[in-house]
């Protein structure tokens, strides 16, 4: 069984036993704190419960999870948006069928060290699902709906010197943390790097990652050739952690550039591999660089792994910290201290306000021991500048259901103590301070609300399956001084109204700019019908136009006002699993013409446009006609399939939307499988051919 982690300082391996799920698990193997309630179970009716069922055999449901569209597919594994249908909360959901142990044991792998990172700019792991039957393994991650960097750089041709410092410095923060978790993660590249709603980088996809023993070298081939250091690429024995620096030169070559320091033939081989393996590379003509982040390159992409910049020389480098007041490790840690220190105050406040209700109420009891709560050294709202509530501090819990009895040692015995480990209590929000406890249930601060069990005595928490992550964590330990590595973050997830899938425009990795000399803006097109249902349409290739569009694909968050809102804060509120269909209905388009989407972010002269959405439609489906890409458009979002050299095919999304704050439409690409570099080339050739 999966050992709980007992701090995310704690570098142990843990051991993962195969498990071997029963009948009973497989059904229902989801095991997250959050996502199960036997009491709500028991309440399911047959008829909800077959319908379920069939869901689960369609493959449509997944543990407690209604899966969606797909987002995203890699090597071994292919990416769902799944909504829980208990919350209505969505998350990534990541499944693989490995097929051999070796396999399986790398997602365990995967699945051991994701629990043992809690960090805002790496990926969080949720909860973990065993399928018995279909032989599959789910991992249920946050959701980061702004897509992959790659898409970011793709629709802008590069980014600026600022843009791309600000991405670099979240990535050397996710990576510090891991390496100082004795994580190396051995896969990075810009496909592999999230970006969420608000802009923020995180570091996912941790199939390749592995825990660094001192003294101990790895061997195994990992990551892509292009990102891959000379060590690597030799077959030598290396350091994961070099490995990653390499891997980060590379990544910020390609975003301050717009393209890869090697050229990759056939999308596989290296051109120019003995110059690699040197580390010999040169940049652009017709990008103007500075000298610091040349260096700062320079220092990363070095042959001899010993030789290579090390995290410290990077994080004290001039370019990263150019307009910045602190390096961005210590910058991390004051916006999370900072953070907690607000919840806290925000919780103490709000147990103050309880308190004050509690004496002024007549009927209620007099807490006996609101001084130790309230104190009277120092007013509430001035939080001390460590955090203020010592810990083991017990806190009084008022039994509301008391009768009138002033009898202060009558009450005693109604005084539920609380006791508070302050940073369990601020890192999750969730926790329901009103709720009696008992000593031992600080669980809850990992459960949704609705399953904080009301009193010890009614408490439901479910059996967690051998792969459980929720529900098993244990209370991440917090110092308020500037070690990073005993900062947790907050255990937000991304709430349901935040799923923009953000795709994104198009530019070739090659290329000079190739979007600055689109401005010719077409004027007159004649309209069509705005409730054009779905269409498939062949491509004059002759090639295969049976396209497998997700049932529930397109628009996850382009519902129209209507549509049901899922609320993890809806505590008291079940969703029947008609709503949550008929959310997801709205939300992909089907039966009613969903709002456009409006959206901010990567948009240029190329993929903007004075045309009208529809127009804007039309546009691009004349265009796509007459090339070999195979379209089935969904409103407002074309899922197209192309073949790229290699005959792979690649599969990626145009979005038409609003751009955010202006009077204009603008499209967006979303890579949603095969490989980037090509993708990226299909991207610039409809931008180019669409002249917008
Ligand atoms: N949490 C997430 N939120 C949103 N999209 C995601 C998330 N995780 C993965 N994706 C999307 O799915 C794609 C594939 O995921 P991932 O890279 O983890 O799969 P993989 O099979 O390990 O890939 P690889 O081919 O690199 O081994 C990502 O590139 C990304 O676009």
């Amino acid at each position: 069984m999966a050992t709980a982690v007992s701090s995310y300082n704690d570098i142990q391996l843990e051991t993962i036993q195969e498990v071997s799920c029963s009948t009973s698990c497989s059904s229902n193997s989801t095991t997250s704190s959050s996502s199960n309630s036997p009491t709500s179970q028991n309440k399911i009716s047959p008829g909800y419960r077959n319908k379920q069922q069939q869901l689960h055999k369609k493959g449509q449901k997944i543990g407690n999870y209604l899966l969606g569209k797909t987002i995203g597919s890699g090597t071994s594994s292919k990416v769902k948006i799944g909504t829980n249908i208990n919350t209505g909360k969505q998350y990534a959901i990541k499944i693989t069928k490995p097929k051999r142990i070796k396999e399986r044991k790398e997602i365990e792998r995967e699945i051991s060290i994701l629990k043992r990172l809690k960090h805002d700019n790496i990926i969080q792991l949720h909860d973990a699902i065993y399928e018995d039957e279909a032989g599959r393994i789910c991992l249920i991650l946050e959701l980061v709906s702004g897509g992959e960097l790659f898409d970011y750089i793709v629709a802008r041709g590069r980014l600026s010197e600022k843009e791309g410092r600000k991405f670099f410095r979240q990535m050397l923060c996710g990576l510090i943390y891991c390496h100082s978790n004795m994580v190396c993660h051995r896969d990075l590249k810009l496909e592999n790097l999230l970006v969420d709603e608000d802009g923020n980088l995180k570091i996912s996809d941790f199939g390749y990652s592995n825990i660094i023993k001192p003294g101990n070298l790895l061997s195994t081939f990992c990551g892509s050739p292009v990102y891959a250091p000379p060590e690597i690429l030799l077959e030598k024995r290396y350091n994961g952690n070099e490995v990653d620096i390499w891997s980060m030169g590379v990544i910020l070559y390609a975003m301050v550039t717009g393209q890869l320091p090697w050229t990759l033939t056939d999308g596989v081989q290296v051109e120019g591999m003995d110059r690699l393996l040197r580390g010999e590379f040169k940049y652009p003509s017709h990008v103007i660089l500075s000298d610091d982040v040349k260096d700062l390159i320079n220092r990363m992409i070095v042959a001899e792994p010993v030789e290579r910049a090390t995290l410290d020389e990077i994080k004290n480098h001039v370019w990263v910290n150019k307009g910045y007041d602190m390096e961005p490790d210590q910058e991390y840690n004051k916006k999370v201290s900072d953070r907690l220190e607000k919840e806290q105050q925000q919780l103490l406040e709000k147990q103050q306000a309880q308190l004050q209700q509690q004496l002024n109420s007549p009927r209620s009891p007099k807490p006996l021991f609101v001084e130790t709560i309230i104190g009277n050294s120092r007013p509430l709202n001035q939080s001390s500048p460590n955090l203020t509530i010592p810990q083991n501090k017990s806190i009084l819990n008022i039994n509301n259901n008391n009768n009138n009895n002033n009898n202060n040692s009558s009450n005693i015995n109604q005084i539920k103590p609380i006791h508070f480990n302050s940073v369990a209590c601020l890192d999750e929000k969730k926790i329901n301070s009103s709720a009696p406890t008992s000593p031992h249930s600080i669980s809850p601060q990992y459960a949704s609300p609705q399953f904080i069990s009301p009193s010890p005595s009614t408490s439901t928490t479910p059996p967690l399956s051998p792969l459980s992550v929720s529900g098993q964590r244990s209370p991440p330990t917090f110092s308020s001084n500037t070690n990073n590595n005993n900062i947790p973050n907050n255990h937000n997830s991304l709430s349901s109204s935040q799923n923009n899938i953000n795709t994104s425009g198009v530019k070739n990795h090659h290329s000079t700019s190739l979007f600055h000399n689109i401005f010719k803006k077409r004027q007159s097109i004649s309209s069509v019908s705005a409730n054009s249902s779905p269409v498939i349409v062949s491509s004059n290739s002759g090639q295969n136009n049976t396209l497998n569009v997700s049932s529930n694909s397109i628009n996850v968050d382009g519902a129209s006002a209507s549509a049901p809102q899922f609320s993890s804060s809806s505590s008291k509120r079940r969703f029947s699993l008609e709503d949550i269909v008929k959310a997801i209905t709205i939300r992909s388009g089907k039966g009613k013409n969903p709002k456009i989407r409006s959206m901010k972010g990567p948009f240029n002269s190329g993929t903007t446009t004075m045309l009208n959405p529809i127009q804007l439609i039309e546009h691009i489906e004349e265009n796509l006609n007459s090339t070999q890409i195979s379209y089935r458009r969904n409103f407002y979002v074309f899922d197209c399939k192309t073949l790229c050299p290699r005959n792979e095919t690649i599969n990626f999304e145009i979005e038409v939307c609003k751009v955010n704050g202006m009077d204009m439409y603008g499209i967006k690409f979303k890579r949603l499988a095969g490989d980037a570099w090509s993708y990226s080339s299909s991207c610039i050739k409809i931008v180019e051919s669409l002249k917008l």
